[in-house]
């Protein structure tokens, strides 16, 4: 039996890119185009189908080329749920057509011999659904998988040299892929990327959730369209409102984790290789109390139970993580039998979801109770999960995802971020120096005011996240026919954006490589009104919602640590994966030396 035939008589449902947009499209079925016509005496070539994302300007905010003129769209009919105001959705979308040097795909570079490939691929006579089952194991999705998933910017920088700012890799079995090596082209892309982008990333944690748990959205990471917008303006919300009231709790458990390094350290003051899980417990107790206003115990200072609920989920994180990147990166075989990744994937999401869901019945129990007793549902009275099951507009499915996903991926962003922060301050002693001086200004009890009151704390967080991203590439698919950098893209290609890449180039940052905080402190520093220090963020609508967040917890942690400690490491250089979702290549083997 062949694979195609295995394939079919499994059933699967491939869940790709192509899927997703179809989800997109569905929801701009409302939207009608409007044709303006061109002045009688234009000149211009028309090209209907590619809306501009010309970037040939530098610094400039401008998509509209002199000679062109717009094709904008109005929206005939939008349920009343999805209503945007369609002055704000014509400016989103309104695009331009007509340009008469604009330059077909296939002239865009990129290596010849999976070019070559690509165009032999045509010549095998396979009906129609075999090809697509083929394009869907083994097409762009495949590389752009790859891609995402290995540590690609030494390739990328190859790139550059090679083909210059903007590269086209054809799937060899159908598909492209578009890796936008300039931050300019990515920020014009990001302008127009319309109301509902599309991220594709975790093929593998979106079959287990839509497919294997049958959920109807697969969490806010992964979702795209009114539904996914529609929680995230919720979660947006009621983030403003909780991270001002969590800051005891992040405050509190960093007392924990200065204790729990008092416990671990040696006597030469150094921890152990295991110390990424220390932190780890750290941004999980700090993320878990937030979302469930519990306290789950993860730093207790005799360390935990392997057995409890605390060791469960810091385990099960770890191995859905490892599990997420066997599944992604190579082909996809788990697509078509349960590989051993894909088990460890269901194992111990299974745990998580088991774990949460709990949590989300118990938060269902407590409202009716607050409910039936009159209580006050306040911000002050109910956790996040409550006041998020409040919300008519998300389910408790909705609600669940929601949690893991900021559980999954949050935690494991904030704990790569507080790594490489410490591991910076380790190895810049006067950057460390300096920022402790700020440090002592503070009062004994810390407040979320002093650390917005800190500029140099401030600057430290951002440096060490320009240099270390713990989401270094980006990427989307593009909804419709677009114009990039003047090549005309068709829809449903897949854009990477390496973010990473472009937070280490000297054009941007002087002496790139080196942790520099100052350049911080005076400068803000912008690109076409884009602050560069939320790109570690992400861009768009579909950047970080808990940047917030993220920044009160680094601030704190580092602050509690400092006061207490002097920071060192003496082992060679820590860097970073650069994968998908990135980790540092080393044990984090500091020093935490008393202060007299
Ligand atoms: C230093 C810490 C963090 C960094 C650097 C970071 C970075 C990012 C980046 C780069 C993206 C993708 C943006 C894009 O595609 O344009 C993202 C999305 C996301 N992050 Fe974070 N993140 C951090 C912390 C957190 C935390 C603490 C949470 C949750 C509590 C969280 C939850 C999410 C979610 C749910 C998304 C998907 C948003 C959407 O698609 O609408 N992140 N993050």
């Amino acid at each position: 039996m062949n694979i195609i035939n295995l394939l079919h008589l499994k059933g699967i449902k491939l869940i790709t890119p192509r899927f997703r947009f179809q989800k997109a499209t569905l929801i701009n079925v409302n939207v009608n185009t409007n044709t303006v016509k061109p002045p009688e005496d234009s000149q211009n070539v028309v090209e209907p189908n590619f809306p501009s994302i010309n970037t040939s300007t530098f610094g400039t905010n401008s998509m509209q080329p002199s000679n062109a003129y717009f094709q904008p769209k109005i929206i005939e009919e939008v349920s009343s749920e999805n209503k945007i105001e369609s002055s704000e959705y014509i400016e989103s979308t309104s695009k331009l057509y007509a340009f008469k040097d604009s330059l077909p795909f296939d002239l865009m570079p990129g290596p010849q011999s999976i070019k070559m490939l690509a165009k032999l691929w045509n010549f095998f006579p396979l009906a129609s659904r075999y090809e697509e089952s083929i394009q869907k194991l083994v097409g762009a999705d495949n590389i752009f998988g790859y891609l995402s998933w290995y540590n690609s910017l030494p390739l990328f920088k190859r790139m550059i040299n090679e083909y210059g700012p903007l590269v086209r890799l054809h799937g060899p079995f159908g598909g492209n892929v578009v890796i936008l090596l300039r931050l300019e082209d990515a920020m014009t892309l990001i302008k127009s990327e319309g109301l509902f982008p599309i991220r594709s990333c975790i093929d593998s944690l979106e079959q287990y959730r839509l497919q294997y748990r049958k959920y109807k959205q697969a969490g806010p990471f992964l979702t795209c369209g009114p539904e996914w917008k529609k929680m995230r303006n919720v979660v947006e919300g009621l983030l403003c409102d909780y991270v001002d009231n969590q800051f005891k709790v992040i405050d509190e458990a960093s007392n924990e984790f200065i204790n729990r390094i008092l416990h671990i350290r040696n006597k030469q003051d150094e921890v152990l290789s295991s110390f990424y899980n220390e932190i780890n417990k750290w941004s999980l107790e700090c993320i878990c109390s937030i979302l469930l206003n519990k306290r789950f115990g993860f730093l207790e200072s005799a360390g935990i139970n392997f057995s409890s609920e605390p060791a469960r989920i810091l385990d099960s994180v770890k191995e859905v993580v490892t599990a997420i990147h066997r599944c992604e990166f190579g082909i996809h075989f788990w697509k078509i039998v349960e590989t051993p990744g894909w088990k460890n994937l269901v194992k111990y999401c299974d745990v998580l979801d088991t774990i949460f869901n709990k949590y989300v019945h118990k938060a269902q129990d407590s409202l009716r109770h607050k409910k039936n007793s009159n209580d006050n549902l306040t911000v002050q009275n109910i956790s996040f999960l409550e006041s998020l099951l409040l919300k008519e507009e998300i389910s408790s499915e909705d609600s669940l995802t929601l949690l893991l996903d900021m559980v999954i991926i949050g935690s494991t962003a904030v704990t790569h971020a507080v790594a490489f922060l410490l591991y910076h301050l380790a190895r810049y002693t006067n950057a460390q120096r300096k920022l402790y001086e700020e440090i002592k200004k503070t009062s004994a009890k810390l407040t979320r005011q002093d650390l917005s009151n800190m500029p140099y704390l401030q600057a430290c967080l951002k440096e060490s996240l320009r240099l270390k991203q713990p989401i270094p590439i980006l990427n989307r698919v593009l909804p419709e026919n677009s114009l990039i950098h003047n090549y005309q893209v068709p829809k449903n290609t897949h854009v990477l954006i390496p973010t990473q890449l472009y937070s280490l180039k000297e054009e941007y940052f002087e002496d790139s490589l080196k942790f520099k905080p100052d350049r911080w402190l005076y400068d803000d520093l912008e690109l076409s009104n884009f602050k560069l220090s939320a790109l570690s963020f992400g861009c768009g609508s579909k950047s970080c919602f808990a940047q917030a967040l993220a920044e009160m917890q680094l601030g704190t942690l580092v602050v509690q640590i400092l006061r207490k400690f002097r920071v060192a490491y003496q082992y060679g250089e820590i860097n970073s994966t650069n994968q998908m979702l990135a980790a540092p290549d080393r044990p984090l083997r500091f020093s935490f030396i008393d202060r007299d």
